[in-house]
C-alpha cells in the first residue's frame, strides 16, 4: 500500500497544497491569495484561519479526508538555526516561530496549520530542510560588527533537492561534489554546497546578496542608517522596503518578471537596465560562492521560476559560465522534496532530528 502524504507550503501570495501517494503526486493546487484579500490582515499570523480554510476546502472539494493521510509535511519555518534534515514539528519549534526572533514568513503559518491538523487527526507532522538550515562555516558568519552575525535563511529545501539532482545528473553523490545553486524566485538565494553542506549562502529574507523581484538584497549600510533616521519612515515601512516592496517591485512597480520581460521587448530601456542589474548581482554572488569553494566547482544549477526566463538565463550564463558548466532546473521542487522527505521518514530510511534550539557543530571549511 502506498503512503498518502499531504504537503502544505504557504508563500507570500499563495498556498501550495499537494497530495502524494509515495512519490507520485496525485493532486496539487496552487491557491493564489489576491492582494485585496491579504490586505485585510495586519500580519501573517492573522492569516492562519483564512489559509487553513483554504486547505480544508481543497480537501473537501477533492473528497479527501486527513484521516486517510499518513503524514502532514510542511516546509519548516524561521526558528533557531539548525542543520538540514527531517524534523518533527514540536511546540518548542512553533513557539520560536511565533516569537518572530528569527524572522517572519508565511511558511511559519503553514507549520502551525499542519501541527493543529496533525493533532486533531493524530498524524505525524514534520518539516524537511527548513529555511533556517544552517551549515555555514564559521568564517562565513562574520560581519565587521561583532553584534551582527550573518544568518542562514534561504530556500534550503529546494537548494538541497536541486543539488542532489545535479549530483545525480553528474553520476555522483551529493556528499562528493561542490556545486553552486541559484534559487531564482520572488526571493533569491545563491548557495555554495560543499560535500553535501551549504557552507555559505546569502540570507534571502533579510537584506543580504542580490536584490530580487520583491527583496532589496544587500544595501550600503550607512545609507540605510540614514534612511532609518530620516524621520520619514516607521520601522515597519523600512522593513517592507527590504522584504516585500524592494527589488524589482521598488524599481519597476511589479515583481512579475514575465511582465518586465514583455516591457523590455517593447523597448522599455529602464526595465532592461533594472533587470540586467539584478542578473549582474546574482552573477557576482555566484562568483563569491566560487571563491568560498576555492574555485573547485563541479557545476552551477539555476532553479526557480525565473530559470524559465531565457532573458535571465542567458545574461547569467554570460557572466558565470567561465566558473563551471551551468545546468537548468526550471521551477521549484519544493512539494516533491517535502514528499520525498516524508517518504524517507515513513519508510524509516532517515531518522528525524529533534529540535533543541542548539546548533550542530559545523565543519571548518
Ligand atoms: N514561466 C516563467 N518565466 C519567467 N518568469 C516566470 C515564469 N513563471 C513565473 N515567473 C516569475 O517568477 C517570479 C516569481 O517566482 P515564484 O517562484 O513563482 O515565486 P515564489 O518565490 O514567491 O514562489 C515572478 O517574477 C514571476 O513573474
Ligand atoms: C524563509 C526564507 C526562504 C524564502 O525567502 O522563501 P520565499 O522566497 O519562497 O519567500
Amino acid at each position: 500500500m502506498a503512503y498518502r502524504i499531504l504537503a502544505v507550503n504557504p508563500g507570500s501570495t499563495s498556498t501550495k497544497i499537494a497530495l502524494f501517494e509515495d512519490d507520485h503526486k496525485v493532486m496539487a493546487r496552487n491557491i493564489a491569495h489576491p492582494p485585496q484579500e491579504l490586505s485585510a490582515f495586519q500580519n501573517v499570523w492573522e492569516q492562519q484561519a483564512y489559509r487553513q480554510r483554504t486547505l480544508i476546502s481543497f480537501l473537501s472539494e477533492n473528497d479527501l479526508s486527513l484521516a486517510d493521510c499518513d503524514i502532514i509535511v510542511a516546509r519548516g519555518g524561521t526558528t533557531r538555526p539548525i542543520s538540514g534534515g527531517i524534523y518533527d514539528i514540536t511546540l518548542e519549534m512553533l513557539a520560536d516561530m511565533k516569537s518572530g526572533r528569527y524572522g517572519t514568513h508565511p511558511t511559519n503559518v503553514g507549520c502551525h496549520i499542519a501541527f493543529e491538523l496533525g493533532k486533531r487527526y493524530r498524524k505525524p507532522v514534520i518539516c524537511v530542510d527548513p529555511p533556517v538550515t544552517d551549515e555555514m562555516c564559521p568564517v562565513a558568519k562574520y560581519t565587521g560588527i561583532p553584534e551582527i552575525r550573518r544568518q542562514s535563511s534561504f530556500h534550503a529545501l529546494n537548494q538541497k533537492a536541486i543539488a542532489r539532482k545535479l549530483a545525480a545528473d553528474l553520476g555522483k553523490n551529493y556528499s562528493d561534489i561542490n556545486v553552486i545553486i541559484c534559487h531564482l524566485g520572488g526571493g533569491i538565494s545563491v548557495g555554495a554546497h560543499q560535500g553535501g553542506r551549504v557552507v555559505d549562502v546569502n540570507n534571502a529574507l533579510n537584506g543580504d546578496g542580490p536584490f530580487s523581484p520583491e527583496r532589496a538584497g544587500g544595501i550600503p549600510a550607512a545609507s540605510l542608517v540614514e534612511l532609518c533616521f530620516s524621520g520619514e519612515y516607521e520601522k515597519g515601512a523600512i522593513l517592507k522596503k527590504l522584504t516585500g516592496q524592494g527589488g524589482l517591485t521598488a524599481h519597476l512597480g511589479t515583481a512579475d518578471c514575465l511582465e518586465i520581460i514583455e516591457r523590455i521587448g517593447s523597448g522599455d530601456q529602464r526595465a532592461a537596465e533594472v533587470l540586467d542589474a539584478m542578473c549582474y548581482q546574482i552573477a557576482k554572488e555566484v562568483g563569491a560562492m566560487a571563491a568560498a569553494l576555492r574555485g573547485k566547482v563541479d557545476g552551477i544549477g539555476l532553479t526557480g521560476s525565473l530559470a524559465h526566463a531565457e532573458y535571465i538565463v542567458s545574461k547569467l550564463k554570460t557572466h558565470i559560465s567561465f566558473i563551471a558548466p551551468v545546468y537548468l532546473y526550471q521551477g521549484e521542487n519544493e512539494m516533491e522534496a517535502m514528499a520525498a522527505g516524508a517518504l524517507r521518514y515513513l519508510r524509516k530510511e532517515e531518522e528525524p532530528k529533534h529540535y533543541t534550539g542548539q546548533q550542530d557543530d559545523n565543519n571548518a571549511c
